[in-house]
């Protein structure tokens, strides 16, 4: 297994976002997490990539525990994630964000800022190389100068996704990657993913359209009130009565049917 999660608690005062989860996601699969609003989706993504601490519990990735790790040394491992839209830049060029990203694994310090050593110069242009590969690989090559401000929310929504691969990951966790966009765009964004698992990369995605994650998913987790209430392929899940319990009264379904 690449990650294996266990035991997985997360309290903020009161309430107990994340309740002992167990979980595991395979290597080169896709591996999708639903439940309704406020579930600890979102709780839960922080906790395996570092922006929360667990209250207990524990978070392997390739045979390293990294449950105590802070966020920027969990990317370094090769885990990356992508924020809802709104965390881009939207006075900075497509690839300026992009080259943000990057910056991430890259190591020159103050010294090679001041001395533009060489090493910072070499830095910089596979920066520059690194950048322009994952925009055409995410279909932005065009827009590569443009402002986010100036993008759709679509091609903001790839722009993220060619933030998390700059870094290089081995996994990537996809924060509502179809938030906010039409069906024919929805179809799209599920073949840039289907595109980033056959190239080898791992994806954890947490979606609300369900019939995006019933075509994608190998594995879906399903959260309720922070607890896994059920786990299992998307034809298990279909049939889950605890899911259909926990989906029925709320609009979640209708909306996603
Ligand atoms: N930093 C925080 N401080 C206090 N409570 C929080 C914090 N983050 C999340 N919560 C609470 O934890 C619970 C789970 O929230 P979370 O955002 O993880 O759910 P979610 O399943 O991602 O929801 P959504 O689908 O609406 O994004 C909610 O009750 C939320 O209010």
């Amino acid at each position: 297994m690449l990650v294996q999660v266990k035991g997985l608690t997360k309290t903020f005062g009161g309430l107990t976002a994340v309740n002992s989860v167990d979980f595991e996601i395979e290597k080169g699969k896709v591996t999708a997490i639903i439940g309704p609003n406020g579930a600890g989706k979102s709780t839960f993504f922080n906790l395996i990539s570092g922006f929360h601490q667990p209250s207990s519990g524990s978070v392997m990735f390739d045979s390293t525990d990294i449950t105590s790790l802070k966020a920027h040394q969990i990317a370094k491992l090769g885990i990356a994630r992508t924020f809802q839209t709104t965390h881009l830049f939207e006075q900075s060029t497509v690839l300026d964000n992009v080259l943000i990203g990057h910056r991430l694994r890259t190591s020159s310090g103050l010294f090679d800022a001041i001395f533009r050593t060489s090493r910072l110069k070499r830095e910089e242009k596979e920066s520059l190389e690194k950048a322009h590969e994952v925009l055409e690989f995410v279909g932005l090559t065009n827009l590569a100068d443009k402002h986010v401000s100036e993008i759709s929310q679509e091609e903001m929504k790839r722009t993220a996704f060619a933030l998390a691969l700059a870094t290089d990951p081995t996994i990537v966790f996809l924060d509502e990657p179809a938030a906010g966009v039409n069906p024919e765009e929805t179809d799209g964004l599920a073949e840039l993913i289907k595109k980033m698992v056959s190239k080898g990369i791992t994806v954890c995605l947490i979606e609300h359209k369900m019939q995006m994650i019933m075509n994608l998913a190998d594995k879906i987790m399903v959260l309720n009130y922070g607890q896994k209430i059920a786990e299992g392929t998307p034809e298990e899940i279909k049939k889950n009565p605890a899911v259909i319990e926990a989906y029925l009264g709320g609009e979640a379904v209708a909306q996603a049917y």
